[in-house]
């Protein structure tokens, strides 16, 4: 059928024009995009910014082509509460955001750009709806495949690789191959580090960074090496990917519905099985505010304080947004308390 101006149709197209003036905003509506976008979230946003970003000309990808990948990508996502096709549009949107911090002007060349905005695109692509530990230990198809290392990160970037493969959808094809295969290392890198059980090294980096940043005159930051740069993207990433606890409460708090579907329907699926209810997924047990302002203090504070370090201050309204939903969840453990009391 017909394309619009974002590459996917719409029934209501000065709607999509006034949300995606908000496409460079922290909390534009996901779900909105979702239902404006007829369900192509994915595409609209990572057209959009291809687009704004003029990636299309700078990489010699024809328009039809990106359109027929990003339309493939988005039709492996499968349809599971939390790690469906609108994360992938959130952390590829959020990406796009992080990207435009004052502090990271002009730092990254266009291959880093474009692997970054492609990373975000495809980071969970095909997600199963269930954690690597639980794959691990039922010994699926996937967690023998990849040696029970990263195993849902590694096929996530080999089913994101396999759909270039087709030349309609080679968005690849007009990139001089030393190139191509410096991107590719750096989308490798860049997925590889959204798995759970790299975040603490990846946070002790990104801290070792804020400590020994060098800052030109302007604030700008100055990275001189390969490893220092991809260190940036792969902490960059991991942000957008736990960004939800920093977003406007009523977006977050649909993440936080999603993120708890799945992982009940994880645990009744272990109940089911037999196995041991891994933890937070048994519906009957979990107290959703609780763990959120655990999940909050242990995880999303300390790694979202080292980021605004990094970028001060570009991520104040970022770091107050978490402190307010933070101190919301907390008032609804408190809440929940006193009425155990009653
Ligand atoms: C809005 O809530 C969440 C939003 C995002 C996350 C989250 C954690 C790690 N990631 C990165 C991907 C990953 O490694 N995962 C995906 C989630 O399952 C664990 C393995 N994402 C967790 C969230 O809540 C959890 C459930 C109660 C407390 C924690
Ligand atoms: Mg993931
Ligand atoms: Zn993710």
């Amino acid at each position: 059928g017909e394309y619009y101006t974002y590459g996917v149709k719409t029934s209501k197209p000065k709607e999509l024009d006034d949300l995606m003036e908000d496409l460079d905003v922290w909390g534009l509506d996901i779900f909105l995009m979702d239902e404006l976008t007829e369900h192509r979230p994915l595409t609209a946003v990572a057209f959009t910014i291809f687009k704004q970003r003029d990636l299309m000309n700078t990489f010699s990808i024809c328009p039809s082509t990106l359109i027929n990948y990003l339309i493939e990508l988005e039709d492996h996502y499968q349809s599971v509460p939390y790690h469906c096709k609108i994360h992938a549009a959130d952390v590829t949107q959020s990406m796009h955001v992080l990207l435009n911090h004052k502090a990271l002007e002009s730092v990254f060349d266009d291959d880093e750009i474009f692997a970054a905005i492609f990373s975000a695109a495809i980071h969970d692509v095909d997600h199963p709806g269930l954690t690597n530990q639980y794959l691990i230990s039922t010994a699926s198809e996937l967690a023998i495949m990849y040696n029970d290392d990263s195993v849902l990160e590694n096929h996530h970037l080999a089913v994101a690789f396999k759909l270039l493969q087709h030349e309609k959808r080679d968005i690849f094809c007009n990139i001089p191959k030393k190139k191509r295969q410096l991107i590719r290392t750096m989308v490798i890198d860049m997925v590889r580090a959204t798995d759970m059980s790299k975040h603490m090294s990846l946070l002790a980096e990104l801290k070792t960074m804020v400590e020994t940043k060098k800052v030109a005159g302007s604030g700008i930051i100055e990275l001189d090496s390969y490893q220092d740069r991809i260190r940036v993207l792969k902490n960059m990433l991991h942000c957008a990917d736990l960004s939800n606890p920093t977003k406007p409460l009523d977006i977050y708090r649909k993440w936080t519905d999603r993120v708890m579907n799945e992982f009940f329907l994880q645990g009744d699926k272990e109940s089911s099985q037999g196995l041991e209810i891994s933890a937070m997924c048994d519906r009957h047990k979990a107290c959703i505010e609780k763990t959120q302002v655990g999940f909050i203090d242990f995880i999303v504070h300390p790694l979202w304080e080292s980021w605004a370090d990094l970028v001060h201050p570009d991520a104040q309204d970022i770091l107050e947004s978490l402190q307010r939903n933070r101190d919301w969840y907390s008032e609804q453990v408190e809440n929940l308390q006193a009425l155990d009391k009653t």
